[in-house]
């Protein structure tokens, strides 16, 4: 028995790439819609009550349609859009930090930046070290594919942009599933910016431990987040601290979350760090991840790491 797997919006950024990733594996069978029949509602509806597993790689309103057209009670859901990362019966797809997929009805697929966010903050707010209430920043850089189809046409189009600073109405999207899912009390003050690099991401979370309740050690910093990821194998957390970490203008797909802890000397500041593929981890990566652990497959078939 084969699991039955439709991927709506498959020609887009993250659906080419989950597509690509599933491609000839003998354990499931992939409904496809041809180019005239993929945005049409009626073939659409089919595709997704015929199917085991559905991922939604679709703008918002799309994806919020597609669960509509959903008229079944056994198709199982991996939305890879912002649509439903606090929504009220969907499970955070972020199985490392402890959700629970696997029996799951519907998956919110995190989104790329949070997933850098959360890793390194999530487990030490669990741990104490950093109070629900303490005020962060985020500060994050993209590769230009995170901003989908038409950010790729633009940054390919316009050869004088070089680098982007955006989301200044500091309302960006992926806020509120950082908060949630960090167990916070305030929203993180967000700082996205893009390079124009196809993919990669980097994601900073500076804290002043001097100054925070406790005084967090950077001992416990990074021993902390060592053990919320131990035996994780898409999860690194890293001792060694490199002088800079680089984003290739052609760098290769990975599925690979990479985390390190900065400190100065003194042990007073640190700048936590995560590195990853915004299409990977940040995306199809991660909706491979979660369709594996569904369907009872093991849950590295088919990632990059
Ligand atoms: N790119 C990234 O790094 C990440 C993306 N995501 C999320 O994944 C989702 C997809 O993003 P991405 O792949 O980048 O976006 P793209 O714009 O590259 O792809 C979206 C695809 O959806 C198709 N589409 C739009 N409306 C409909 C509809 N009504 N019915 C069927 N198909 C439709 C589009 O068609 P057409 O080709 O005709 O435009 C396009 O192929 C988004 O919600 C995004 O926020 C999440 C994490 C990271
Ligand atoms: C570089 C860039 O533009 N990134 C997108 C976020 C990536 C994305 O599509 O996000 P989701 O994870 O929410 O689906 C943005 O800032 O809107």
């Amino acid at each position: 028995m084969t699991v039955s797997v439709f991927i709506d919006g498959a020609v887009g950024t993250t659906g080419l790439e989950i597509r690509d990733r599933l491609v000839g594996r003998a354990d499931l069978t992939l409904i496809t819609l041809d180019e005239a029949r993929r945005k049409d509602s009626a073939a659409r509806r089919d595709a997704l009550n015929d199917a085991d597993i559905a991922i939604l790689c679709l703008p918002d309103d799309a994806a919020v349609e597609a669960v509509a057209l959903i008229d079944n009670p056994h198709t199982r859901v991996i939305d890879a859009s912002s649509a439903h990362r606090v929504a009220d019966g969907w499970t955070y797809g972020f199985p490392e930090l402890g959700h629970d997929v696997a029996g799951a009805l519907r998956v919110s697929n995190p989104g790329c930046y949070p997933t850098g966010f959360l890793a390194l903050v999530a487990p030490l707010v669990r741990a104490g070290l950093i109070p629900a209430a303490w005020p962060l920043t985020v500060n994050a850089v993209s590769g230009y594919s995170g901003g989908g189809k038409a950010l790729i046409e633009r940054v390919e189009r316009d050869a004088t942009l070089g680098f982007r600073d955006y989301g200044f109405s500091l309302a960006h999207k992926h806020v509120p599933e950082m908060q949630r899912h960090a167990g916070l009390a305030h929203p993180p003050v967000f700082a996205p910016m893009v390079a124009r690099a196809f993919r990669g991401m980097i994601v900073e979370v500076p804290l002043p431990l001097g100054a925070m309740p406790g005084k967090p050690s950077p001992q416990a910093i990074l021993g902390a987040i060592e053990v919320a990821f131990a035996g994780c194998a898409v999860v690194s957390v890293h001792r060694d601290r490199p002088d800079e970490l680089l984003i290739a203008v052609d760098a290769a797909p990975t599925d690979r979350l990479d985390l390190y802890v900065f400190t100065n000397e003194a042990g007073d500041q640190a700048r936590l760090v995560a590195t990853l593929d915004n299409l990977g981890k940040g995306a199809s990566g991660a909706a491979v991840q979660n369709l594996n652990i569904m369907a009872g497959a093991d849950p590295l078939t088919g990632l990059v790491l």
